[in-house]
């Protein structure tokens, strides 16, 4: 593959290392995300490995929950990504464009349960830390949901959350300390989304990364009074310091308030 091949259109996304594409392949008129490394960037950052690490990863994962990536290739100065193209665009906007900014036990139910089924596959192949959170799932066809692992900080232009390192609000307290982290970590974010989704704001969410960091390891957070108690109950055995005593993905799935709301 070349840039050749496809016609180029807007952009979708930003990020540090490079920017995403509408795209299509010419020959074929698939329509795509092409996202496009600067290796100068890359090489200067020492990241090189790491890209290649993900592009490995990444390219072997088939899921319907996972973000594909088809293809990519290079020339002297950036790295091409070909990448599925989500017609819906991110979750974090999708989140914005409710009324109410928040959704209902049925969509948040859908939506975690989807996660959850990414999860466990990736668990089961030893791959962690998918950085779950709003920015970073994106919705395809019928609005399903899609994990893109935005390593490189990539987010639409009208994300206003993003700071330098992101938003700290869905680290976990093992993570904020600075502990080794295990795939625990992605439960204890599952609990942080699936608040997010349900009340319009993180559990969290303070003025500054220090009361925020601070909520955290206190497990500080308050429950809407709209919020349903089995979705109160999930997210109490999900928000929990010690890594090892948060639910299990199979559990979740089975959990009452993720059977009552979905198909
Ligand atoms: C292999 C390694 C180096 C990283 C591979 N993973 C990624 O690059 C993760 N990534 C996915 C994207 C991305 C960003 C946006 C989109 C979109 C998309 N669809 C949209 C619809 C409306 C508004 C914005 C949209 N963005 N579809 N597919 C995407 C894919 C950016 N980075």
């Amino acid at each position: 593959w070349a840039l050749s091949n496809f016609d180029i259109g807007r952009q979708l996304g930003r990020g540090k290392f490079g920017n995403v594409y509408l795209a299509r392949e010419k020959e074929s008129q698939f329509v795509v995300a092409l996202k496009v490394l600067f290796k100068r960037q890359i090489g200067e950052t020492k990241v090189e490995h790491q890209v290649r690490r993900e592009i490995e990863i990444q390219s072997h994962l088939r899921h319907p929950h996972i973000l594909r990536l088809y293809a990519y290739f290079h020339d002297d100065a950036r790295i091409y990504l070909v990448l599925e193209y989500a017609p819906q665009g991110t979750l974090f906007s999708a989140l914005q464009a409710q009324p109410m900014k928040r959704f209902d036990d049925s969509q948040s139910a859908t939506y975690i349960k989807a996660l959850c089924s990414a999860l466990l596959y990736l668990h089961e192949r030893d791959i962690i830390h998918r950085d779950i959170k709003p920015e970073n799932l994106l919705l395809g066809h019928k609005g399903v949901l899609k994990i893109a692992d935005f390593g490189w900080s990539v987010h639409e232009p009208n994300s206003m959350r993003m700071t330098l390192c992101g938003t700290v609000d869905y680290l976990p307290p093992e993570m904020v300390l600075n502990k080794p982290h295990t795939k625990n970590v992605d439960l204890w974010s599952l609990g942080v989304l699936c608040f997010e989704l349900l009340v319009g704001h993180a559990p969290f969410f303070s003025k500054t990364y220090e009361e925020t960091y601070q909520k955290i390891l206190k497990v500080d957070y308050k429950l809407p009074e709209h919020m349903s108690k089995a979705a109160a109950h999930l997210i109490s055995k999900l928000l929990v310091l010690n890594p090892m005593h948060r639910m299990a993905l199979d559990q979740i799935i089975l959990h009452p308030w993720i059977v009552a709301h979905t198909q």
